[in-house]
């Protein structure tokens, strides 16, 4: 399919989004009011092209070190408002209808904002969001890996203390290497009891056993990336048989060179082996991509047409933890686009 017709094609599909994370969605445009409100607040420029030099990256540890940065341009209430509706405006810009981000509360309670207005100013942006942009967002509530075992105890207490209404998932970011899952399975349970669906990052940099980890101790729904699956044929197949469908993000996994190239990328052979997949952003003005070039890229990956991108569509659907309700509504949209774009 010519690159503009996919293009055109891709940005009219309604779509759902199901990993992408809160500060990581921070436009340019977001990051240099957030820098201007808060001058000489630590290394991020607030001049757009110089950031995206800043958001240039020499491996997966610096990546982190760079989100941590614009982590602390988050200094109040009102920051995490401003930052939340951007991101909002951003997928509904990209006929996202449902989005489940990932938020991290340790970081910003634990550089100073109280809880509790944390979570008032997330829910405050998701309902004017559902209200003003027909976009439905939900929260994962993910643990800084890299913070440890206090940054999971105080994720969850948070998750279960505050509970906001838009909270359906908890998580596991951060790295992987130095950061085995297997550690975190007490808060996992714990949320699971709660009646939170579990999906921790795993198999982004390290191989199949954080995968099989994440599964096994975590009891993982879903793996956030999981590239590295395809490594280990039985994980695979494991994977198609159980329905553990992975939340790939192919340019991502090139920017943070977790894949040295996007011809290297293991996205066919993971869709060749059976395994539910969803086509996600991540951290979109980071990596210099939006949700729709994520779409593009897949299309260019698997060879698809028209009738298997809007297919891609309907799986972030079918592997959302969204009701039955939205579900049926957003994949009738899907088929109603696609029967008119394509006649
Ligand atoms: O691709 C990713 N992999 C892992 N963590 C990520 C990624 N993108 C953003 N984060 C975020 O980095 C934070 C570090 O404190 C994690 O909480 C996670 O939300």
């Amino acid at each position: 399919m010519a690159k503009d017709d996919l293009a055109s094609f891709v940005a009219g599909l309604p779509k759902a989004e199901l990993h992408v994370h809160h500060v990581g969605s921070a436009s340019p445009r977001i990051v240099a009011e957030l820098a201007a409100r808060h001058e000489g607040r630590g290394p991020v420029p607030a001049d757009p092209a110089l950031l995206a030099e800043y958001f240039t990256f020499t491996d997966f540890a610096h990546f982190i070190e760079v989100y941590l940065s614009v982590v602390d341009l988050i200094r109040d209430a009102e920051d995490v408002r401003t930052l939340t509706y951007g991101v909002a405006q951003d997928l509904a810009a990209q006929q996202v209808r449902y989005a489940e981000l990932t938020v991290t509360p340790y970081s910003s309670v634990n550089r100073g904002i109280p809880a509790e207005a944390f979570c008032e100013a997330i829910e405050d942006a998701r309902r004017e969001a559902e209200k003003e942009l027909g976009l439905v967002l939900r929260w994962v509530f993910d643990i800084p890996g890299e913070a440890g075992l206090q940054s999971a105890e105080q994720t969850l207490r948070i998750a279960l203390d505050q509970r906001p209404d838009g909270l359906i998932s908890f998580g596991l970011g951060g790295p992987e290497i130095g950061v085995p899952r297997p550690q975190f399975k007490p808060y996992f349970d714990q949320a699971r009891a709660a009646g939170l669906h579990s999906v921790p990052h795993a198999g982004e940099t390290t191989g199949a056993q954080t995968v099989w980890d994440a599964i096994r101790e975590l009891g993982a729904e879903r793996i956030g990336h999981g590239i590295f699956a395809a490594q280990d044929p039985q994980l695979l197949a494991y994977l198609a048989e159980h329905a553990i469908p992975l939340e790939v993000c192919p340019t991502s996994n090139l920017r943070t060179r977790a894949v040295a190239d996007l011809a290297e990328h293991p996205l066919a052979a993971i869709v060749a082996a059976g395994v539910p997949v969803s086509i996600n952003s991540d951290d979109p003005p980071m990596f210099g991509t939006t949700l729709n070039n994520e779409y593009e890229v897949a299309a260019r990956l698997l060879d698809l047409d028209t009738a298997g991108v809007a297919e891609l569509a309907r799986q972030g659907v079918r592997h959302s933890f969204a009701t039955d309700q939205v579900k049926t509504a957003l994949l009738s949209e899907i088929d109603t686009y696609t029967a008119t774009a394509t006649a």
